[in-house]
């Protein structure tokens, strides 16, 4: 590995979940893309790695200790302390302001140039509310508002959609589906769809595809909101007054877009052919394809923000923590993609 790899902040998210022994997990392997350090608490980590018996050496860098190349077996961490120990699979409220923590000191150093992206394991949205921290959605508001800016993009990619345009959709689960809202009560996303944010979301969208993805004129496939796109105005009016109006103003400055399209026969061969990504109205309209399609060999990348960000496509899965059973794919190629993001990054400035 080149001593100028990009180095990559791992944060090891929830304490209780699958996240610190996945990172774990990845230190044994032979071949890794940039010099990664993980953020957490090394003695939760030893004690991880005991437990599943892997053999990583934990090796605390001290501030301002240049992040060494990656080495099968040895692990740099940044330290964070944990406030309570932590068992794997009981969520402890105590511990949120950890995670927190972790992905602040993962922040600092993605702006300070003391990392060039971030990798994010699975925090748990619901230990990090419950211990008071109000308002908070998930990685992708956090880090959105951590930058005060007002839009980003949740873009999520199977393995054989990473790298540049799909030859052929028929028989392929390649595929990239980004929302035009997150984490947000399905009783408020007709609201969210506003014109304005339609239209940030997917110029931020056509921008990500072209720089981060090789594809100089990306082809985007708007989904309705409702059941058959609103059927003429029957089944809903956001396609009609909101939708229709902001993509017929994008086209006309220059972006290639679809629809709206009513999502159930969008997410189909024929259509998905012509297409480079799918913006789906809401989380679950778009994120349960793209699981079908690829679960445990898709990553998450966070478009818009100043620095990169990919994530894995799972959460804590609490149920499997301290098994060693959980499958590592998704981490393995949130890394690469991250690694990858930032080598483009540091080519194009
Ligand atoms: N990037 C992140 O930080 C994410 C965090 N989450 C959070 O995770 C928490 C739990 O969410 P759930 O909806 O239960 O989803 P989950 O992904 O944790 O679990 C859903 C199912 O998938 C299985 N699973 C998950 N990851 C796996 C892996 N690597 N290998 C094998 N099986 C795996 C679990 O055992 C479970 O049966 C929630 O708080 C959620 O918000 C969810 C998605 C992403
Ligand atoms: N289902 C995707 C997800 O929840 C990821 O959220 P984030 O924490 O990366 O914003």
């Amino acid at each position: 590995m080149p001593p100028d790899a990009p180095v990559l902040a791992l944060t090891t998210g929830e304490p209780a979940g699958i996240g610190p022994e996945l990172v774990l997990q990845l230190m044994t392997e032979e071949e890794l893309p940039g010099r990664i350090v993980a953020i957490g608490d090394p003695r939760l980590l030893a004690e991880r790695a005991a437990t599943l018996g892997l053999e990583v050496a934990l090796r605390a860098l001290a501030p301002g200790e240049a992040v060494p190349p990656t080495r099968p077996g040895v692990l740099p961490v940044w330290p964070v302390a944990l406030r309570r120990p932590s068992h794997p699979g009981k969520l402890d409220v105590a511990n949120a302001g950890y995670v927190l923590e972790t992905l602040d000191m993962a922040i600092d150093a993605c702006h300070r140039g003391q990392a060039d992206g971030m990798v994010t394991a699975p925090l748990h949205k619901g230990v990090i509310l419950d211990a008071g921290h109000a308002g908070f959605r998930g990685h992708t508001e956090y880090l959105r508002d951590a930058c005060g800016i007002e839009e980003v993009v949740m873009m999520l990619a199977t393995d054989s959609a990473l790298h540049a345009r799909v030859p052929d959709w028929q028989g392929s689960s390649a595929l990239r589906v980004a929302l035009a809202t997150t984490h947000l009560p399905l009783r408020e996303v007709a609201d969210a769809i506003t014109a304005t944010r339609l239209e940030r979301i997917l110029l931020i969208l056509h921008a990500g595809l072209a720089r981060w993805f090789g594809i100089a004129t990306p082809r985007i496939a708007v989904c309705g909101l409702n059941p058959h796109a609103g059927e003429g105005g029957h089944l809903g009016r956001e396609e009609l007054e909101v939708i229709s109006p902001c993509l017929a103003q994008l086209r006309r400055e220059g972006l290639a877009l679809d629809g709206p399209l009513p999502a159930d026969t969008l997410f189909t061969p024929r259509h998905l052919a012509a297409i480079d990504a799918v913006l789906a109205m809401y989380h679950d309209q778009g994120l349960a394809v793209l699981k079908y399609a690829g679960f445990g060999r898709a990553a998450n990348v966070t478009l818009g923000l100043p620095f990169v960000r990919t994530s894995v496509d799972h959460g804590t899965a609490l149920d499997l923590a301290g098994h060693g059973v959980a499958d590592i794919g998704s981490l393995r190629i949130a890394v690469a993609l991250a690694a990858d993001m930032a080598r483009r990054g540091a080519a194009a400035s």
